[in-house]
């Protein structure tokens, strides 16, 4: 609006340079990299190690950009990890960005890519928003190749007594497509063994998660054996390894395993390897990507998925438990629109009339900003609430949020501007994140709950911790799946709830800090080739779906390659 040009258009007109001089200055020469064209490189595992062994993590500032529950178009953590890496160099700082390679399912539905936007974005964005490099594509055919040989195992041999409705490994496909949910397979005379089954987005499959904790492709293979594909009728458990998947897996992702590298339009390197969503999965891009980001920074900027009652949370109890990391400063982006959104308590989302919306709605969301600020000072990090602002905020609006964050939270905040100007709109936000993480002392940082708490005390601690539960309930399977997980010894494990992200609580209708509820469990299962439980609560669907107008349907390209509707 205003002419201001396309996401898609500012990344265009952006002089790139080539990725091995952009990484020349930061240790790392062309013989480290696999190059995918002039501007997208996999690290090799040399590389890795080497720049692993001399990061020392006790040096680095990890910086975790997190934001408030967000509208379903969502608030610009990206757009702000983007932007601040880039600011922190332009203040003179050597700062590295790893953010998640984006799936297919959010780019063809309503969110759009997830390469950050205006001047904060990574390059070349139609590339990494589609094919990439291929990771998506690699995890896909892995994930449906263990599918294939458990299902060749049902039908053609009597090796497992495997109860076939109790097969945990659905099938995969990175696109958002409900009628793959839930399906009837093996029919017909050669169909094999009929049973249910259904598919998840890649982006939920445990192989995401388990390339994003993986140490190196080692790790990685071991962590693959482990995965937990079936039952059998005495419950024992059937693995990846006992269906003689786990070198053929690992075979597929043996690109996928290293980390891709680009460059932002200020010509930043950025780590973007790994894509699980907060929601259905941990939310946090590799930790290959994280150690070895330490190894050529002083500063790591790097994003958790949606709200901080999902990614953050998750960062800091599973990611940083099991990477054994800790964050020097969270930066809490927040809008005025998602302050209106939750003002309004809207539902089912309208952002034009949140648009037309003024300081009255806007004051009556701060609920939603403080719980989430509240939530996140528990972890013993110093937050900074950055002002993301959008074209049409008043003056008024965004001073009312400054007021109330600094007079009534007494919490740092900044305006951002790192969209509509890059790193000359995030100077002062900058600033705030540097003096916070040199003031940070690591050793307040602690997780919300022990490894040997019980797991209904982990998944009780961050229901009424973070979500604002009063209490859980466990209904459907979940009290027999809490037990067969101690059976399996797997309960000092950290757990992974699934819920949605439209809102604090199970009720994607409720908005602001919701009070007075229960969350519902239904079922856990093991993820135990990634190391968590995951917890699913409410309708929360790990194969989201199209709405009747996708963002697709406005996307093309003309005979000279030109895109257009891509954002
Ligand atoms: N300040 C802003 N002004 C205009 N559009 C923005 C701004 N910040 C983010 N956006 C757009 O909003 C959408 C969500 O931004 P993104 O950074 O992907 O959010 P998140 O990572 O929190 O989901 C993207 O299309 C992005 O280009
Ligand atoms: O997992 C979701 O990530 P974003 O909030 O960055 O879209
Ligand atoms: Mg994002």
């Amino acid at each position: 609006d205003g002419g201001f040009p396309t996401d898609y258009e500012i990344a265009q007109s952006a002089e790139k340079e080539h990725i091995t001089d952009v990484l020349d200055s930061w240790g790392i020469g062309s013989d480290d990299l696999e190059l995918f064209g002039d501007y997208k490189a996999k690290l090799s595992h040399d590389a890795v190690t080497r720049l692993r062994d001399n990061a020392d993590n006790n040096d680095g500032n990890l910086i975790l950009v997190t934001g408030m529950t967000p509208t379903p178009m969502g608030e610009g953590k990206t757009v702000t990890t983007v932007g601040l890496g880039q600011t922190l160099n332009h203040v003179g700082e050597d700062a590295m960005i790893a953010v998640r390679e984006p799936s297919l399912g959010p780019v063809f539905g309503v969110k759009g890519g997830a390469a950050g936007g205006g001047y904060s974005q990574v390059l070349p964005m139609e590339d990494i928003n589609l094919h990439f490099t291929g990771d998506l594509h690699a995890l896909t055919s892995a994930h449906n190749l263990i599918s294939a040989m458990l299902d060749a195992k049902l039908s053609q041999s009597d090796e497992f007594d495997i109860d076939v409705n109790d097969v945990s490994w659905p099938r995969s496909m990175d696109m958002n497509d409900r009628a793959l949910r839930n399906m009837v397979i093996g029919l017909g005379e050669s169909g094999g063994t009929p049973r249910e089954d259904r598919f998840l987005l890649t982006a939920a499959s445990e192989l995401m998660a388990v390339l994003c904790l993986a140490e190196d492709l080692g790790d990685l293979k071991e962590r693959v054996a482990r995965i937990i594909v079936a039952y059998e009728k005495d419950g024992g458990v059937v693995t990846v390894d006992d269906i003689d998947a786990t070198g053929p897996v690992t075979m597929l992702l043996k690109d996928a395993i290293k980390p891709n590298l680009v460059q932002t339009i200020e010509g930043t390197p950025a780590f973007v390897h790994g894509g699980p969503f907060a929601n259905i999965a941990h939310g946090t891009n590799s930790l290959i990507a994280d150690k070895t980001a330490f190894g050529m920074g002083d500063y790591l900027v790097t994003e958790a998925g949606f709200g901080s009652d999902l990614g953050a949370e998750k960062f800091m109890n599973i990611v940083c438990r099991l990477g054994d990391m800790t964050p020097n400063a969270i930066v809490l982006v927040s809008t005025v629109r998602a302050l209106k959104y939750h003002g309004m308590g809207m539902w089912p989302a309208d952002l034009d009339a949140v648009q037309e919306a003024g300081v009255e709605e806007l004051e009556a969301g701060f609920a939603n900003l403080d719980k989430h600020v509240a939530n996140l000072q528990k972890f013993g990090v110093d937050v900074v609430v950055a002002l993301n602002r959008f074209p049409d905020d008043t003056d008024e609006e965004v001073q009312t949020v400054l007021d109330h964050c600094r007079e009534d939270l007494g919490v740092q905040i900044a305006e951002s501007n790192v969209f509509a100007e890059g790193s000359e709109g995030g100077v002062d936000l900058a600033e705030h994140v540097i003096e916070a993480a040199e003031a940070s002392d690591e050793d307040d940082f602690d997780h919300l709950y022990a490894d040997e708490d019980s797991i209904k005390t982990k998944i009780e601690t961050v229901a009424t911790e973070v979500y604002g539960a009063d209490s859980v309930n466990y209904v459907g399977s979940a009290e027999e799946d809490i037990e067969r997980m101690e059976d399996l010894g797997f309960d000092d494990m950290p757990v992974c709830l699934s819920k949605t992200f439209h809102s604090l609580s199970d009720d994607a209708s409720k908005k602001g800090a919701p009070t007075g509820w229960e969350l519902d469990v239904r079922e856990l299962y093991p993820s135990a080739g990634a190391g968590f439980l995951v917890a699913l609560t409410g309708d929360v669907l790990d194969m989201p779906g199209l709405p009747a107008e996708p963002a697709a349907a406005g996307m093309d390209i003309d005979e000279d390659g030109n895109i257009s509707g891509l954002f």
